[in-house]
């Protein structure tokens, strides 16, 4: 399935996303292990979270779903899961994959792990080791790819110290180590998103945070049954954010939006930028801080991101490139080279877009430089290289394009963010196509 982008059009729309994508993620594998029913609203009903509820199923837990995003998750405990008859299939999600895999490391069983072809080639190692050391036994493919498989059992906690600022390393070792003798304590290089530990406290889980190290205090944990309204993403919202910003005369509103300072680095850099942000309405949803966010289209300067920001806003950095197209002067991101083990190499799939609209990307090692402002090129076809970011930021561009843009194997839009493709034709295009 191809998108087509052509005519936009000044767009005053008042907007919602999707439930944010790590906490439905985590709000299904904690619910599934706490000690009774717990209830979840907002749950993202894109194909990654999809993958993790299936899973969850195929451990014996038993889950309904009520109304669309409603669901109740019977658990039963940090012991009751049962032993899957088959594959666990992760999909697209390397958030599913290295968090279950830690879920897995905790159980008397014997358990697979694998994904489709871009989740067989993303780096495992840095969840294979840490496991190892907790006395997992785990086996992969040559090199650390999955297919993963896990024998589970008793662990010895660890205090690990991570080399990389990674959530989805901290959240697996963090789900290993309810099931581990000990304190389980993990150093990160600088703050990732801690939706796993604002989890697991408010389930009753002792928890503690100071300076970079987290440690998980239980000897004998139990995890809460909760109620959780989950927050839109933040993630989603940036592509609409951008288009509004992008797109003349245009003002858009996304309402409840998940803004943990862990995850609204884009927010700081739109405001660096010049953009017209208002954070309004700021508020607590589902145990997380949330706002509403209004842009209106902007005259935009150019940046220079690096350092501690870049994991707060790992997942941006494609629609922040095609922002930087627009900006005035020259934006250079340092320190995101984790953009390479993503769905795809970003940096080189957002580059060879960007180009082929005529902008001026240069990629580096560990980033990009961008000059601004270029006008960008229609009457192309760009691919999405099987990663939703790379589809949805290149059809963002492709809105101040001069002609139609045309967006490959779009579908895998359906990751995080099934609606994307109407909002854009319904409320950014001139006739819906
Ligand atoms: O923990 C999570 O939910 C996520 C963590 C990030 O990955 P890393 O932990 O690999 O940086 C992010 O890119 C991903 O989309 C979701
Ligand atoms: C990197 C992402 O997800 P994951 O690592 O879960 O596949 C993403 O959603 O941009």
């Amino acid at each position: 399935m191809n998108l087509t982008i052509r005519s936009s059009k000044s767009a005053e729309e008042q907007l919602e996303v999707p439930g944010d994508k790590s906490i439905s993620h985590r709000s299904l594998i904690l619910s599934s292990i706490a000690e009774g029913e717990s209830s979840i609203r907002g749950l993202l009903e894109a194909d990654d979270c999809l993958k993790t509820l299936n899973i969850m199923r195929a451990l014996g837990v038993s889950i309904n779903k009520h109304a669309p995003g409603e669901y109740t998750v019977y658990g039963k405990g940090l012991d009751s899961l049962e032993e899957p008859e088959n594959v666990l299939d992760c999909g697209n999600s390397g958030t599913g994959m290295r968090l279950i895999a830690g879920l897995l490391s905790g159980q008397d069983f014997y358990s697979i792990l694998t994904g489709d072809q871009s989740l067989r080639s993303r780096p495992m190692n840095r969840i294979i080791e840490p496991l190892s050391m907790m006395g997992v036994k785990i086996w992969s493919r040559a090199g650390g790819y999955a297919p993963l498989s896990i024998q589970g059992g008793e662990l010895n906690s660890i205090h690990f110290a991570q080399k990389i600022a990674s959530a989805q390393v901290k959240s697996c070792l963090l789900l290993a180590g309810l099931y581990a003798e000990g304190n389980t304590v993990i150093e990160e290089p600088a703050p990732s998103r801690d939706h796993t530990e604002r989890m697991l406290a408010s389930a009753g889980v002792e928890i503690e945070k100071s300076d970079g190290t987290i440690a998980l205090k239980d000897d004998n944990p139990q995890i809460e049954p909760f109620d959780i309204k989950i927050p839109g993403d933040i993630s989603s919202a940036s592509f609409l954010l951008a288009a509004g910003l992008l797109v003349p005369d245009s003002s858009i509103l996304v309402k409840n939006v998940g803004i943990n300072s862990t995850r609204s680095g884009f927010l700081e850099v739109l405001d660096d930028m010049g953009a017209e942000l208002v954070i309004k309405n700021k508020r607590k949803m589902g145990g997380e801080p949330a706002a509403d966010l209004k842009v209106e289209t902007s005259d935009l300067r150019s940046v220079t991101v690096e350092g501690e920001i870049i994991p707060r806003m790992i997942d941006e950095i494609p629609i922040l490139a095609v922002l930087a197209t627009q900006a005035e002067g020259r934006t250079v991101i340092n320190d995101a080279e984790e953009l390479r083990v993503k769905e795809t190499d970003r940096l080189s799939a957002i580059t060879e877009n960007l180009n082929k609209m005529g902008a001026d990307v240069e990629e580096k090692e560990d980033g990009l430089i961008i000059e601004g402002p270029v006008d960008l090129k229609g009457e192309i076809a760009l691919e999405s290289f099987h990663d939703h970011r790379i589809a949805m930021a290149s059809a963002v561009a492709g809105l101040i394009a001069d002609g139609p843009v045309e967006i490959l194997e779009s579908e895998i839009i359906n990751t995080s963010f099934p609606e994307f493709p109407k909002i854009i034709k319904n409320k950014f295009l001139q006739e819906a196509e």
